[in-house]
C-alpha cells in the first residue's frame, strides 16, 4: 500500500541575471526562487488498485511521480511504500517498481529488446525459468513475439512500447508508474494496451498509477481518479462522482437514421421531446447531452482552479 501523508516539494531555483557581468554577480549573490510544486498533499493508494493522475501542465503530476519512485525526497511530510522509503532505494523496493515513460524509452536503439530483457534479468537476478515463463506470458498477451527479436529502430512507435512496457513488467513490480504510455499511439494500439494492463492488474494484481493527458487512457482505465491542480488534489474518487454542472441552456444531440443515413440534429430542452415524437426507436442512434462528456467535465474543473 501507498501512503502519502502531508507531502509537499518546493524546488529551488536562482534568477539568473543576464550577459556576463549578471553571471559573475550571480557567483556571489544568488537570488533563490522557491516553486511549491506540491502543497500538503494526502493520499492512500490500496495494494491492486489502478489509479489515474491527472491535471493541467505544471499541476505537480511529474514531481508526485518522482516522489514516489524515490527520485526526489519530499521537502516535508513523508511517503512510504508498503514499509519502504522510496528515496532510500533499498534493492527490496526497487525489485517491487516498475516505470514506463511513454517520451523515453530505456531501450537499445541498436539492439533488440531482449538483449535490454536479459539485461534486466541479471540485475534483477530472476531465475532462468521464472524469466522465460514470465517473458512467455507478456509477449503472447502483447502479441509481440516477433519484436522483441527485431533491433529497436526498426520497430514502429507502438511496437517499441510495447517492447517497454515488457522491460517494465518482467520482473513482475507489485507497482507500475506509467507516464503518457499511449503518446502517439494509433487507437488499436491504444486499446491493446488498455486490454494488457487490465490483464495485468486482475491476474498479477498489480498497482498501477497512470499519469495522462488522453482522456481516452483515464476512461478505459481508471477506478479511480485524482486530478492534481496547482500542486494540490481538487477531485479524488471514482469517474461517477465527477461534479456534472447542467446549465439550464444546455443542448442535445441526437444522432438518428433517416432512409438508414445517419444525421444528426442540435437540439434545446424544450424542443427535445417533440423531436423525438417524430421518431421511432430504432431510428435513434444516440442521445447526448453537451457538456456532459468527461473531457468536457475536466475541462470544466481546470478552468476554475487556473
Ligand atoms: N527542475 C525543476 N526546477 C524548478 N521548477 C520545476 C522543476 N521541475 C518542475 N518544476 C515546476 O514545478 C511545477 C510542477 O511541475 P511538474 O513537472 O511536476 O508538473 P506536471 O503536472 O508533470 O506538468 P506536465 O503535465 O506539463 O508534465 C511547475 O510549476 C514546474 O515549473
Amino acid at each position: 500500500m501507498i501512503v502519502i501523508k502531508n507531502l509537499s516539494f518546493d524546488y529551488v531555483t536562482f534568477e539568473k541575471a543576464s550577459g556576463l557581468k549578471g553571471t559573475i554577480e550571480d557567483l556571489f549573490h544568488r537570488k533563490p526562487q522557491y516553486v511549491k510544486a506540491l502543497k500538503n498533499i494526502n493520499l492512500n493508494i490500496e495494494d491492486g488498485s489502478l489509479i489515474g493522475l491527472i491535471g493541467p501542465n505544471g499541476a505537480g503530476k511529474t514531481t508526485l511521480t518522482k516522489l514516489l519512485t524515490g527520485i526526489i525526497s519530499p521537502s516535508s511530510g513523508s511517503v512510504n511504500i508498503d514499509t519502504f522509503i522510496p528515496m532510500q532505494r533499498k534493492t527490496e523496493l526497487l525489485k517491487e517498481i516498475g516505470v514506463l515513460f511513454g517520451q523515453k524509452s530505456q531501450l537499445s536503439w541498436d539492439l533488440p529488446a531482449i538483449d535490454t530483457l536479459n539485461m534486466l534479468a541479471s540485475i534483477y537476478s530472476l531465475e532462468e525459468n521464472r524469466f522465460k515463463k514470465r517473458l512467455k506470458e507478456l509477449t503472447k498477451m502483447l502479441n509481440a513475439e516477433d519484436l522483441i527479436n527485431k533491433p529497436v529502430r526498426k520497430l514502429s512507435l507502438g511496437q517499441r512500447v510495447k517492447c517497454d512496457l515488457i522491460c517494465s513488467l518482467i520482473h513482475e513490480p507489485k507497482y507500475l508508474f506509467l507516464d503518457e504510455p499511449t503518446l502517439g499511439l494509433d487507437l488499436m494500439t491504444q486499446e491493446s494496451i488498455y486490454e494488457f494492463l487490465r490483464e495485468e492488474n486482475k491476474r498479477n494484481k498489480t498497482t498501477i498509477i497512470i499519469t495522462s493527458h488522453n482522456i481516452r487512457d483515464i476512461e478505459a482505465l481508471a477506478q479511480r481518479l485524482v486530478i492534481l491542480a496547482n500542486g494540490e488534489i481538487v477531485f479524488d474518487d471514482k469517474l461517477e462522482k465527477l461534479p456534472i454542472n447542467i446549465s439550464t441552456d444546455d443542448h442535445f444531440i441526437v444522432k438518428y437514421l433517416v432512409n438508414n443515413e445517419p444525421e444528426s440534429k442540435n437540439i434545446s430542452e424544450n424542443d427535445l421531446k417533440k423531436f423525438l415524437q417524430t421518431l421511432s426507436a430504432n431510428q435513434i442512434i444516440s442521445l447526448t447531452r453537451e457538456g456532459i462528456n468527461l473531457e468536457e467535465i475536466i475541462l470544466e474543473i481546470y478552468k476554475k482552479v487556473k
